[in-house]
């Protein structure tokens, strides 16, 4: 559980790289690993290609539902794709955001042999997209394609932030006193990159519900200059995290709670839907390896906490903390990741898993 913090913390990413500063800027870290779960890291030098992807946004989310439709997530078993306002649901409730969902490209495509968690990493569906928007121009009715570039932005986006999210994880192991490749063996195929628009909608309207993000390891998140983003504390006071310029939001994901045995916690947040202006965000979930099972799973985070230097005591609490990837009932996190996904998009789930969702959504309502 994450403790009674007031803020979130701020970590430079270019001190963490400077030899003579690098290990203040590492306790600061571990500080902020261990006690919030959430930190801004400033300083990435990914400033433009966050400006530059904010951009483009409006216009990609002001393609015409039709377009949008085509790449709708109802098409992917792997939960990529295009979700309409009013189509997702967290904590048992609409959320009322509109989204894309993207993977790392290259996955290999699932057959009938492989496990059927194992369809959560596919191919994007983004392509559509572009060979079809027909811009009109008013004034003199001329129709032309335009191109937005969507599967540039997207590749361009997900090989930069993955090249700091890669270093980030090694910089975690450092300031929690493990060598620096320590969690590079849990790391998955395909991680994940939405963009996400929020519309303005009444006071205290539920943007995205309250939750823990189940996908992978950590989450990289670009904010623009709206606010709504909330974290829980132990207290169970909801703090902002109000948009720093230039910066990344980085959580820590129920994977990395699992990997360090719930010694480095995942912390509950949401987002409170704007009231005047549309808001915007870019999450990259840096993805977790989904065939790893709970006895694996086990082994290896007893083998870390070992090494974690924090009290013994707050280990032996930190163990009971509570996770859906250390549930019994999932036998690996490919399992307990389908069940996430399958609940939070229940059109997709029935379409594509009509066992597993039956099943799940009975497990739920108990
Ligand atoms: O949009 C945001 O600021 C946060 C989104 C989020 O928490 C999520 O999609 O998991
Ligand atoms: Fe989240």
């Amino acid at each position: 559980m994450a403790e009674a913090f007031s803020s979130v913390p701020a970590v430079d990413y270019s001190r963490l790289n400077d030899p003579n500063l690098k290990s203040n800027e590492l306790s600061k870290l571990k500080e902020a690993i261990f006690g919030v779960g959430f930190l801004y890291l400033t300083h990435t030098g990914l400033e433009n290609l966050l400006h530059r992807t904010h951009e483009s946004l409006q216009e990609i989310f002001d393609l015409p539902a039709n377009l949008k439709e085509e790449c709708n997530m109802i098409k992917s078993p792997s939960f990529l794709g295009y979700t309409q306002l009013g189509a997702e649901t967290t904590a048992s409730r609409t959320d009322l955001r509109e989204q894309f969902d993207f993977g790392t490209p290259g996955v290999n495509e699932w057959n009938q042999s492989d496990p059927i968690w194992q369809r959560l990493e596919g191919p994007n569906q983004v392509f559509l997209i572009e060979i079809q928007h027909i811009i009109t121009l008013p004034a003199n009715v001329v129709k032309y394609p335009k191109n937005l570039g969507i599967q540039s932005i997207v590749e361009d986006y997900i090989v930069q932030i993955n090249e700091l999210a890669q270093n980030f994880v090694h910089l975690v192991a450092e300031s929690l006193s493990l060598p620096p490749s320590t969690f590079d063996g849990f790391k998955g195929n395909m991680s994940r990159l939405k963009f996400v628009k929020y519309p303005p909608a009444a006071a205290d309207s539920q943007g995205v519900g309250p939750h823990k993000d189940s996908s992978g390891l950590f989450t990289f998140l670009s904010q623009d200059n709206t606010g709504g983003l909330q974290v829980l504390n132990k207290n169970g006071d909801w703090i902002d995290v109000p948009p720093v310029e230039g910066s990344l939001v980085i959580n820590i994901q129920q994977g990395f709670e699992a990997i360090t045995g719930g010694t480095c916690a995942a912390t509950t947040h949401r987002v409170i839907a704007p009231t005047t202006k549309t808001r915007y965000s870019i999450p990259f979930f840096l993805g977790v390896r989904l065939d790893l099972t709970l006895s694996q799973l086990k082994e290896s985070a007893a083998h870390i906490v070992r090494q974690i230097p924090i009290s013994d005591d707050r280990k032996k609490r930190a163990i009971d903390v509570p996770s859906e990837f250390l549930s019994p009932l999932y036998s690996c996190f490919g399992e307990a990741h389908l069940r996430n996904r399958i609940l939070s998009h229940p059109d997709v789930g029935q379409r594509w898993y009509p066992e597993l969702y039956y099943k799940y959504s009975r497990q739920t309502l108990q």
